[in-house]
């Protein structure tokens, strides 16, 4: 079994159990009362290269990589660093994530915020929208075709962002039929775990014009930010190199200044 396999069969376990629990009218009702949705495409869209930055705590890969007391004081100081959009792990077991940092992080800053999660069914994008979320992953590998498109139009119907995640040529097909207008491409091989940053490169010119491009994984600082726009990302998301550094909120404003250099201004290879 693949690590992906394994990592869904227990988020489809808790997820099992978490709906056992409350009712999709429940989670309905405490979507309504959640704060609006943010533009985050207005976000990605803006000038220079956004950066996305990361709370997570652990990942299959590298095992324990952050203690994380505080995700909304990390978030916040993403947020001063000069991050666009904020990235919350809510997968539990192999991630050591939480809706409860979601929620945290809602409250701390005002940029939009990701769900980053391993999303099979609906019942997780009401989730996403009730704990705060503007947009959440979706990730092709983990799909079929029709869960896929249906998961990108409701998502879309309650105000969530997709950002489509893919890692291979036929994903990105599947993506861009499935409506995308965000797509990101994991230089991490979720099968295997390994990182090949070039996957963006080869794929990245593939992806149509109007659909925001986004480098994901293997970003340990300003020149790695710099390779992946010179291929053409109009974001890139971030974690292992924010999340183990002393001050985040600097090296996000380094990997932000990088990206908004005025030689990257309209760059699309
Ligand atoms: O820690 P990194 O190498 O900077 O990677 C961040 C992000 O891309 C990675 O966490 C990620 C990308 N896609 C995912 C899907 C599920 C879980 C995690 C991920």
């Amino acid at each position: 079994m693949s690590v992906l396999d394994e990592i869904l069969e227990g988020v489809r376990a808790d997820l099992a159990d978490r709906q056992s629990r409350v009712s999709l009218e429940q989670l309905k009702d405490q979507a309504r009362k959640a704060p609006s949705p943010v533009d985050a495409l207005a976000a990605l869209k803006a000038e220079g290269v956004s950066v996305i930055a990361e709370v997570k705590r652990a990942s299959p890969s590298r095992g324990a990589m952050a203690a994380i007391d505080d995700p909304a004081a990390l978030a916040a100081d993403y947020e001063a660093g000069g991050a666009r959009v904020i990235s919350v792990l809510t997968e539990e077991r192999r991630f050591g994530g939480s809706l409860d940092d979601l929620t945290a992080v809602r409250r701390a800053v005002q940029i939009p915020v990701l769900r980053k999660d391993f999303v099979v069914s609906s019942y997780q994008l009401w989730e996403a929208r009730a704990y705060g979320a503007d947009l959440v992953l979706l990730i092709v590998a983990a799909l079929e075709q029709s869960a896929l498109v249906s998961l990108v139009e409701r998502a879309q119907s309650i105000g969530l962002l997709p950002l489509v995640e893919i890692h291979a040529d036929d994903e990105l097909d599947r993506a861009v039929d499935a409506g995308a207008r965000v797509i990101g491409v994991n230089a991490r091989n979720l099968g295997t775990l390994e990182v090949d940053r070039s996957i963006f490169t080869r794929l990245a010119p593939r992806i149509p014009e109007g659909i925001v491009r986004i480098a994901e994984s293997g970003v340990r600082g300003p020149h790695d930010l710099l390779a992946y726009a010179a291929a053409g990302a109009d974001a890139v998301l971030v974690g292992e190199s924010l999340v183990t550094e002393k001050d985040p909120r600097a090296a996000v404003a380094d990997l932000v200044t990088a990206g908004s250099h005025p030689a990257l201004r309209g760059e699309r290879p």
